[in-house]
């Protein structure tokens, strides 16, 4: 019979994981939230005390039907008589192995590259552990960090095998649904992700079972956010906003600005006066600059778990590969990546641009005007003068769906800025009416957005729709306040003053005080 490797708990028994804890409690617990095959991974306990757990565990799977594999230990699974082992790459060979146990015994093996997964299969293994998918404090010792990106080349290259294959290494309830989408190739999916930290660290390994089988199993294909819709959810969403706020002050996220030249400083500005901690260096590590458009950089610079921005506003030849490689850097690690695609109509370098970015990393936004989002979604694209959006063709609804469509199919979130901004995870879909005509009359506001979303993605990455709408709420308000000083005559006087707004709301925030956003937000819900 097929193994169910949609949901694979591997165990760890060290203090910081498992907490002192019961494992076999921990993997009950687990068990009945939806585990669908557990291994059993000890590096630490002496074979006696490793048959003795093992075979309480056993006991345990046993009784919900699922399979237990030990890792490593071939003469452990045989003493206690469990389904299978999962093998490492510089464990028992596979033959040998094949050959101890009896005929059906699983036996899965740990690949990172192609050459691995092919020789696995040669061999005749019942599942690859493909990995690592993310970095993780879990195992640190792991050979290479091969992203969705790598996952995916290795099910293309396998895909006439039938073989299982799960992804393993910092996947969590945020990531699961991206990865398993994200590393698919078009004949050959993950059958399922293993797990260690996300269950077994959980204060509620049952609920975190529950979780991930959901969203594994969820039946919308678009569903990467977590949040049902709700009755009204516009003002669901409004009444969380102020606390949001509040939250980005206090993390002092950092954003790693690939920004274009025009914009910089005035971008800076703005975050500075969101943030209290420098923009244009990480004060934790010594100076770095972090509006960095150097590649190579992103390596060291996605340590810090901030977010990174592209904004392609002044493109040149060594711009797209110096974004692929912060792309992959931050993807990698699964920090939030925003996609500000300026121009993207405007001539066919930038069309090829976005094309390269589009299939080669994953935005967890992706914000435009109308021109630079009907460029990405790719049908009937629209000639874009310079960086301005051109004229309009669509209604209020058609922006909404576009939006929407393009969320759905990235499984990330959509701000299509204008007049009204129209925001979508895929699911739900708000118009900001918020902000001022003087924001269209300085060069760099739009490109702003960018930059704050990246903040507010940082600080809040449970719901990336109701970050990004904080984000903007703030930053709109702000304008609005401003525009409204008699001493404001035009865009001239109009940028200190928002400057100064922008300021005064995270002041205001860091103090708890929400009055600035009482009765000021302009937001509906689309209903499409
Ligand atoms: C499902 C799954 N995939 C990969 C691994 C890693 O196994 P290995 O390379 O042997 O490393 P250790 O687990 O021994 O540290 C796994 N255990 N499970
Ligand atoms: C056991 C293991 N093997 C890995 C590999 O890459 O082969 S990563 C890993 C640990 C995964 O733990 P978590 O789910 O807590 O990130």
């Amino acid at each position: 019979m097929p193994v169910d490797l949609s949901l694979y708990l591997v165990t760890d028994s060290t203090p910081a994981i498992l907490k002192g804890r019961d494992l076999c409690t921990v993997v009950e617990e687990a068990l009945k939230g939806g585990v669908t095959i557990v291994q059993y991974r000890d590096k630490k306990s002496d074979t006696g005390d490793l048959i003795d757990t093992a075979k309480r565990l056993h006991e345990v799977t046993k009784r919900y039907g699922v399979p237990l594999l030990i890792n490593d230990r071939v003469d452990v699974a045989l003493a206690i008589g469990a389904e299978g082992v999962h093998l490492g790459q510089d464990d028992m060979r596979f033959d040998i192995a094949k050959k101890l146990l009896p005929k059906d015994a699983i036996i899965g093996i740990s690949t990172s590259t192609l050459d691995e997964a092919q020789k696995a299969i040669a061999d005749g293994a019942d599942y690859l552990g493909i990995g690592t998918m993310f970095a993780t404090p879990t195992k640190t010792n792991t050979k290479s960090v091969i992203g969705t990106a790598g996952t995916q080349a290795i099910l293309s290259a396998i895909s006439d095998s039938s073989v299982g294959t799960v992804a393993i290494g910092g996947i969590n309830h945020s990531n699961v649904q991206r990865v398993l989408y994200q590393s698919q190739s078009p004949k050959k999916a993950l059958d399922g992700v293993a797990i260690v930290s996300a269950i077994v660290a959980a204060d509620e390994p049952k609920a975190s079972a529950e979780q991930f089988a959901k969203l594994i199993n969820s039946p919308a294909p678009f569903a990467l956010t977590t949040q049902a819709p709700r009755a009204n959810e516009a003002e669901a969403l409004l009444h969380e906003v102020p606390q949001i706020v509040r939250k980005m002050v206090e993390v002092h996220p950092l954003v790693h600005n690939m920004i274009n030249f025009v914009v910089a400083n005035f971008v800076a500005n703005v975050a500075l006066s969101i943030l209290m901690v420098l923009l244009l260096t990480i004060n934790r590590s010594g100076a770095s600059p972090i509006m960095s458009p150097y590649g190579d950089e992103a390596t060291d610079l996605c340590k810090f778990d901030g977010a990174l921005l592209i904004n392609m506003g002044t493109l040149t030849s060594e711009s797209v590969s110096n974004y692929q490689k912060a792309v992959k850097a931050y993807n990698t690690r699964g920090n939030p990546v925003i996609y500000d695609p300026v121009g993207a109509a405007a001539t066919e370098i930038r069309r090829n641009a976005v094309y390269q970015l589009m299939t080669g990393g994953y935005f967890d936004l992706i914000k435009g005007n109308e021109g630079e989002i009907r460029q990405v979604w790719g049908s009937s694209p629209v000639q874009q003068r310079g960086v301005d959006s051109g004229p309009s063709t669509l209604d209020g609804q058609q922006k909404a769906k576009l939006a929407r469509d393009l969320a759905r199919r990235g499984r990330n979130v959509v701000l299509m800025t204008g007049a009204t901004d129209y925001l979508s995870d895929g699911e739900r879909v708000i118009a900001v009416e918020n902000g001022h005509p003087y924001l269209g009359q300085v060069t760099g506001t739009g490109c702003a957005i960018g930059s704050i979303s990246g903040c507010f993605l940082t600080a809040h990455r449970s719901d990336r729709l109701l970050a990004v709408l904080s984000g903007i709420l703030m930053y709109e308000i702000a304008a609005e306040n401003a525009a409204s000083k008699e001493y404001v005559r035009g865009p001239g006087s109009f940028v200190p003053a928002f400057l100064d707004e922008l300021y005064a709301i995270r002041t205001a925030a860091g103090k708890g005080d929400d009055s600035w956003f009482v009765g000021r937000a302009k937001v509906h819900e689309v209903k499409l």
